[in-house]
């Protein structure tokens, strides 16, 4: 076993699981090692100190020395205690930042013109619910709908980011239904009044849990799904979003300092219809996650 004192301080992954940006030698192996390499191959964990050198433990008998640093990506980093809280991104998330209207067809399907730049709105963090609680209809909503969303889970402090940097602010990902009580909606519309309480009312945020940014190289291209009762209602492609991720997350940071833990949901396809009491919903990201939720 070689270990080199120090701790670590900054990990390269969203699995809590510290990485790999080190040469090193071993009797048995020589080379580099990936952050998933090391892992899965060598079995090695390999740590870094906020000094970026030595603080190195490595799990394995055969490792010999550290050679050299291969590569540091500041950008990619987020203090370990910060990426073990992002995991827990819904108790620790201030805020949910929504997109309204960034699928051409959805606008389309509810008589509304494209926007010609992100058209946010807010929704409290008591609205999110896990897989095993219900969906409650809220009481006097007549019309409540289905949206599903790919959800971007923030990793650092993002303010006033340019587009160019902002996939480096994403600490994960999460499927997410923007539940939305039309009939208040359409109301307040009318009316010139907020969406407040058509899209932020308890149960309004169902949630998968937290999906690592690894799994996902590019969110700009996944299929979304959902079904209800079985039936496909929603099935669209990210790619088809009006304003991609990277625009999103710029526009927004200019809006709202977007902290770590804090959620943004991108928009929904078209496809939404009326709920009713007794359904169940079941949605889908590419083959990456699924979630499944009752409605009462
Ligand atoms: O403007 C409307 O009538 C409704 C808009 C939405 O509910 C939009 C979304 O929340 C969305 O597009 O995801």
């Amino acid at each position: 076993m070689v270990k080199l004192k120090g701790k670590p301080k900054f990990c390269f992954s969203t699995l809590q699981r510290e990485v790999t940006l080190v040469k090193y030698s071993a009797t048995s192996v020589k080379g580099y090692a990936s952050a998933w390499d090391s892992v899965t191959h060598y079995g090695h964990t390999l740590c870094l100190d906020s000094e970026l050198n030595c603080g190195l433990e490595i799990s394995s008998t055969n490792v010999k020395e550290l050679v050299e640093m291969v590569e540091f990506q500041p950008y990619a980093t987020c203090p370990l205690e910060m990426m073990s809280k992002i995991v827990q991104f819904k108790e620790v998330g201030k805020k949910i930042v929504c997109v309204g209207r960034n699928y051409r067809e959805h606008a389309a399907e509810l008589n509304n013109p494209v926007p010609s730049k992100p058209m946010l709105f807010l929704k409290p963090t008591s609205a999110y619910i896990s897989e095993g609680e219900t969906i409650k209809i809220p009481k006097g909503c007549s019309d409540l709908n289905h949206e599903v969303e790919l959800g971007i889970v923030i990793g650092t402090t993002a303010r006033d980011v340019p587009q160019a940097d902002a996939m480096n602010y994403v600490g994960g990902y999460a499927l997410g239904l923007d539940m939305t009580a039309r009939d208040w909606q359409a109301e307040a519309k009318s009316k010139g009044h907020p969406w407040s309480v058509a899209k932020g009312f308890d149960t309004s945020c169902p949630i998968s849990k937290f999906i690592e940014k690894e799994k996902i190289p590019n969110p700009n291209n996944l299929d979304i799904w959902l079904k209800v009762n079985g039936e496909m209602r929603q099935s669209g492609n990210t790619k088809d979003m009006i304003f991609p991720i990277e625009h999103l997350i710029s526009f927004a940071s200019q809006c709202f300092t977007l902290e770590p833990g804090d959620l943004l949901l991108t928009g929904t396809p078209s496809g939404v219809s009326k709920l009713n009491s007794g359904d169940v919903i079941q949605a889908g990201l590419a083959d990456i996650i699924q979630i499944q939720f009752s409605v009462k």
